[in-house]
């Protein structure tokens, strides 16, 4: 069993919020009514203390229907004993129908303070000074569609509180664009939230750049949208143990034979930690594919990696006549002398299964056509400077064009190499040449900060070449791989050291099959 996450855009949210309400099962205002109320339990899960005593609140509504939820909320915490202040950002007479009922349904409430307060520096003082302990955020959500200006003051505010109330937000933190994970002009985000609360599944913004970082904690409520939702391709998936299982009665051979390039003497490390990465992920041989000088220093550290020297051109060509030598690594340590280039435009040429990491990536960006060899079996794994330098346009655009995520960019790179690019970063983006894609997030509980170690991205390019000798499509073991480096740095924890990482894998792999015995 695999568990997947399906991370939206904010075009795909609203397309599966206009089926759910075209199929007549339910109305925009049911939407919003559970949105809301999934703010205030959420947040009264998280902070029970909020939950037993009347406490004091500040709801910020914007123009839209992010702001219509933030009337909601403001009604149930008012229905809980709550004193609310509602501060509107924009004139309520042109909110969207769900949005201007739900303000009308707070401005009717029989209380002193349900009128609604225009929000500017001197409103917000006003109601943060009456003393506040949750602050909702429902100005911006997945509408924000252009720089955001003018707003800075309110985090200021906050900021100069004696005590700092709870800061929650709807959907997306106001500010926060929910395709791309930035933060769009001078924005509201700096209002940090404490939580976000998202609904149905989270956006790929809340994962990509400054996401994490902005929403605080993430929880995903459910206001009843899965039975109308359709496949959507930007997706993460826990591996799946069946696929990573070895047959009972299959030999090494099934599982793929894997050739890691080493440098020379005293450059080997790069690739014998690829190399173990390669056989602990399952391939069936590993072979290190060394410079005669580089022989003696990696046969004294390695047992179950064979060796093989690799002097010239024509050692090359007879190892890759073997075919069953069917997946390659090049690049850690690989070197960048002009013959290491021709190396890897023979390798190239032999249309075998690869992952291009580290100087396989440099030499293909010093390239005069460096896309011109690569076919779909090719896995490049580069970091964002190697990823700069590969596809300067695509990263120009990424500069630039703040509603250009790194997921376009992975998706218009892959396009251009023809072939699988894996960029690395807190959260990993995949997508292969056919549009695919996939993010591997290690943030919010899945943050595995440790994993910020030289080294762990030699094993992440071995874990890939061990799965794609293992017969994985190379989008799947792109996304395999990263999320099982991910979960071995996870399980190790704190000290961390790339060696640790292949030596986790028996663990987590024993841990998958066991999640998934006991859940079928
Ligand atoms: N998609 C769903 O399933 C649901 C969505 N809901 C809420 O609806 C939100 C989306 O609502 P909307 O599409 O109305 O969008 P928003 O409420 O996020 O904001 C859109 C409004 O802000 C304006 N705007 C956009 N960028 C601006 C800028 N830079 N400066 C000034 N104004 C700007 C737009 O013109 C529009 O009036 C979600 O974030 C969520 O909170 C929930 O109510 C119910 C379920
Ligand atoms: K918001």
């Amino acid at each position: 069993m695999s568990r997947t996450t399906i991370y939206m855009t904010a075009a795909e949210m609203r397309a599966l919020e206009i089926r759910a309400m075209e199929s007549g099962a339910v109305t925009g205002a049911d939407l919003m009514e559970r949105a809301g109320r999934g703010v205030v339990d959420a947040t009264f899960a998280r902070w029970p203390a909020l939950a037993k005593t009347r406490h004091r609140a500040v709801v910020l509504c914007g123009p839209g229907n992010n702001g219509g939820d933030g009337y909601v909320i403001a009604r149930l915490l008012h229905h809980a004993g709550w004193g609310v202040r509602v501060l509107s950002l924009g004139d309520t007479k042109s909110l969207p129908a769900d949005a201007k009922l739900n303000a009308q349904r707070w401005s009717a409430l029989d209380q002193d303070s349900a009128a609604t307060a225009p929000l500017n520096a001197e409103t917000l003082a006003d109601a943060l000074g009456e003393g506040c302990d949750l602050v909702v955020d429902a100005l911006f959500g997945s509408g924000l569609n252009r720089p955001v200006s003018g707003l800075a003051y309110i985090e200021g505010s906050i900021s100069a509180l004696e005590a700092r109330p709870i800061v929650v937000a709807v959907d997306v933190p106001s500010g926060l664009s929910s395709d791309t994970g930035t933060c769009l002009g001078e924005p509201v985000a700096p209002l940090r939230a404490d939580l976000t609360v998202t609904f149905h599944s989270p956006f790929v913004g809340h994962v990509l750049v400054d996401g994490p970082e902005v929403c605080g904690a993430l929880e995903v409520v459910d206001i009843g949208l899965a039975r109308f939702a359709e496949p959507v391709d930007v997706r993460a998936q826990t591996p799946n143990p069946s696929g990573l299982a070895k047959h009972p009665n299959a030999h090494k051979f099934t599982h793929g034979h894997a050739l890691v390039f080493s440098g020379g003497a005293g450059k080997t490390g790069a690739a014998r930690l690829a190399a173990r990465g390669a056989l602990r992920i399952g391939a069936g041989l590993v072979t290190l594919g060394c410079p005669p000088d580089a022989l003696a220093e990696c046969a004294a550290q390695v047992t179950a990696i064979m060796l093989r020297p690799l002097n010239d051109t024509e050692a090359l060509r007879q190892t890759l006549d073997d075919t069953r030598i069917n997946a390659l690594c090049l690049g850690p340590n690989f070197g960048l002398s002009p013959d290491r280039a021709d190396w890897l435009m023979d390798v190239l040429a032999t249309k075998r299964a690869a992952v291009l990491d580290a100087d396989a990536l440099t030499l293909l960006a010093r390239h005069e056509k460096p896309f011109s060899k690569l076919h779909e079996q090719i896995v490049l794994t580069p970091h964002m400077g190697e990823f700069k330098r590969l596809f300067p346009e695509i990263s120009a655009e990424l500069t630039e064009n703040k509603l250009y995520s790194k997921l376009d960019a992975t998706r218009d790179a892959a396009k251009t190499a023809g072939c699988t690019v894996l960029l690395k970063g807190a959260a990993t983006v995949i997508a292969n040449a056919q549009g695919d894609c996939r993010i591997v997030a290690s943030c919010y509980e899945n943050a595995a900060p440790w994993l910020a170690t030289a080294g762990a991205g030699d094993v992440l390019a071995g874990m890939i070449t061990g799965l794609l000798a293992r017969g994985f499509a190379p989008i799947e073991a792109a996304e395999s791989a990263a999320h099982l480096h991910a979960e071995c740095a996870r399980r190790f924890g704190p000290g961390l050291i790339a060696e640790d990482l292949p030596e986790q894998l028996p663990a987590v792999l024993a841990e998958l099959e066991s999640a998934s015995k006991r859940s079928s």
